[in-house]
């Protein structure tokens, strides 16, 4: 409720007019009935048909300024919600941009992609129940109930002894209501997951044959959450008939006891009309607005979700006061560095590493999977802040730069080429917003792509579908090189971003970088020895320790793990 407010508070006369909206549709809904007690009574009875026609006139007006109101209450309510709804998704999107990779792996990206997408999405749709019946009803329900008694007090015992069971239901239909929401939203998650899963690794699935195993999970998972939702569409289903049996109950009851007063003269036909309208107007409203009060739980549950993601901190910040200035380029040195990832503080995956890098150099990380590698350089664009120890980058602390600044200074080339919906130029161009044709052009050259792209029928407006599914995995790879190349950073750090080339494009890529990259800091993480051979400094790690440090020919004869590695990939030749 708190976060629904803090937003809609940006819409006040919207808010305002829905008030007003509110007020005079009760106003005409209350007036109604009045005016048929008096056609009944002042006009039918004692066929005065000057009365009928006349009142009939007016209640024609009152339905007409009614249905204004109406059609205002929507407009207001829409626009409050829809409004509030896109704020929100701006906000979260804008947060979670601002995640560092701590909040990623805490949160999950399904967990995300449910909170912007079905959790807005339950928020808005009680927002808008809320300002269309939320507001109406208990307004209408507490002016009902009072003309209830003012008309008479006697008939309204009946009304009066049904209201605290009616509380009673929906207190009860709430409560239980609220863990079931809880359970749909995770299991929507769930399925979420499941999907991204089996959609982006559709060709393994093929491969081992295990669509069959993979239909069986969705439908473990599809079963818990249809489960779940039967459950709580059954609870929700419950107020209507209890509503509807209780007004034939009290209806009964009234008419009984009304039927007998009026032969008594002590309450007239018209009345007795009214009277019920009015009942019919408190329960009609009682059973809305509990239809509103049992979505509450759910769209609890969501707004707390979307909460969760808006207030959470980020471990690592923009830090917008930090450095952002310095006089050298490309200097790096990691000291006593130790890390852990969040959770996992009794087990870090490197352990007091220390090394330093400099300009005009290329340094490569070697080991076996899992050695930390990946990690290990994942930390100098603070993805992860370190546990112990620090990263010097141009002699300064990495966090004590403006993260901006920081990583504007470096051409991070992932593992896993990541490509944009788009065409190859704007793909290129991501790495610099304004870079010129030519720029994009020789970058593309020294990444070994410009051939490839000259091929295609589009050449550089080629179009890349969703992930750069239509490229090659080699060509993803070289178009996220040129994508960092374009950049001219001052540090480049290539996370095994050579493995899906040929041995040949491989060798003429790192002569054309060597070129480009003379006043630039080399960082390469790579399992082919080949690769990192001509490094100035290979440093081998094993189970988050660097075991050893130096040149290739250095470690062949210093390092019995790096020569075994070397030896199950070069010749006997090569290794002398
Ligand atoms: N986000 C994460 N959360 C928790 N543990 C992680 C995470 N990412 C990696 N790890 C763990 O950290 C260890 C080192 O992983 P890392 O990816 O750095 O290894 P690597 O040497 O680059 O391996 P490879 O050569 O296979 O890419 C592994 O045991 C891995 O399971």
């Amino acid at each position: 409720m708190n976060l629904m407010w803090r937003y809609a508070k940006k819409y006040k006369n919207y808010i305002f007019l829905n008030f007003l909206c509110v007020f005079s549709f009760i106003l005409i809904e209350l007036g109604l009935p009045t005016l048929l007690a008096r056609i009944i009574d002042k006009g039918l009875v004692p066929k005065d048909f000057e009365v009928v026609k006349t009142t009939s006139v007016w209640m024609l007006a009152v339905c007409f300024a009614g249905l204004i109101g109406l059609i205002l209450l929507a407009f207001c309510g829409s626009k409050i919600s829809t409004s509030v709804i896109r704020d929100m998704r701006d906000d979260v999107f804008a947060k979670i941009q601002e995640f560092s990779h701590e909040e990623y792996d805490d949160f999950g990206i399904s967990y995300l992609i449910t909170a912007t997408t079905n959790d807005a999405f339950q928020v808005m749709t009680f927002m808008q129940m809320m300002l269309r019946m939320g507001m109406v009803t208990p307004l209408m329900f507490i002016a009902s109930f009072v003309m209830i008694i003012y008309k008479s007090p006697s008939l309204s015992v009946s009304v009066i002894l049904a209201v605290p069971f009616l509380l009673m239901g929906v207190i009860l239909i709430g409560k239980f209501s609220a863990p079931l929401s809880e359970a749909q939203q995770k299991g929507l998650d769930n399925i979420n997951t499941n999907l991204r899963e089996n959609l982006t690794g559709l060709r393994v699935i093929r491969a081992f044959i295990n669509e069959k195993f993979q239909e069986g999970r969705f439908e473990k998972i599809n079963k818990i959450y249809s489960e779940t939702s039967k459950k709580l569409f059954k609870l929700m289903a419950v107020p209507q008939p209890g509503f509807s049996f209780i007004f034939n109950i009290i209806l009964a009851i009234v008419i009984w006891f009304g039927a007998s007063q009026i032969n008594l003269g002590q309450l007239q036909v018209g009345e007795l009309v009214a009277f019920i309208e009015y009942i019919f107007h408190a329960l009609f409203s009682f059973m809305l607005f509990a239809t509103v009060f049992m979505m509450y739980p759910r769209a609890a549950v969501s707004a707390h979700r979307i909460e969760r993601i808006l207030e959470r901190v980020p471990r690592v910040t923009e830090n917008i006061n930090g450095i952002t200035e310095s006089k050298t380029h490309g200097y790096i040195t990691f000291e006593n560095v130790t890390f852990a990832y969040p959770g996992n503080s009794d087990e870090p995956i490197l352990r007091d590493v220390s090394f330093s890098a400099k300009p005009g150099e290329t340094v490569a990380f070697i080991g076996s999977t899992g050695s930390g590698k990946s990690t290990l350089i994942q930390l100098i664009p603070r993805f992860y802040d370190v546990t112990k120890g620090r990263i010097i980058i141009d002699g300064e602390d990495i966090r004590d730069y403006n993260l901006s600044f920081l990583r504007q200074k470096i051409g991070f080339i992932p593992q896993k080429a990541l490509l944009f919906t788009g065409t190859i130029s704007e793909n290129i161009r991501y790495g610099k917003h304004d870079a010129t044709q030519e720029e994009i052009e020789s970058a593309s050259k020294t990444a070994q792509a410009f051939d490839f792209i000259n091929q295609k029928p589009d050449k550089f407006n080629e179009f890349l579908a969703e992930g750069g599914s239509n490229m090659s995995g080699g060509q993803k790879q070289r178009l996220s090189i040129a994508r960092a190349i374009v950049k001219k950073p001052d540090i480049y750090i290539f996370d095994d971003s050579f493995s899906a080339l040929d041995y040949q494009t491989d060798v003429k890529l790192r002569t054309a970088l060597n070129s480009i990259t003379k006043e630039s800091t080399v960082l390469i993480v790579a399992q082919r020895v080949s690769t990192i051979m001509n490094a100035d400094k290979i440093l081998v790690l094993n189970e988050g320790n660097v075991v050893a440090e130096g040149t290739h020919r250095e470690l062949l004869k210093t390092c019995d793990i790096y020569y075994d590695i070397a030896s199950s990939q070069l010749t006997k030749e090569e290794l002398e």
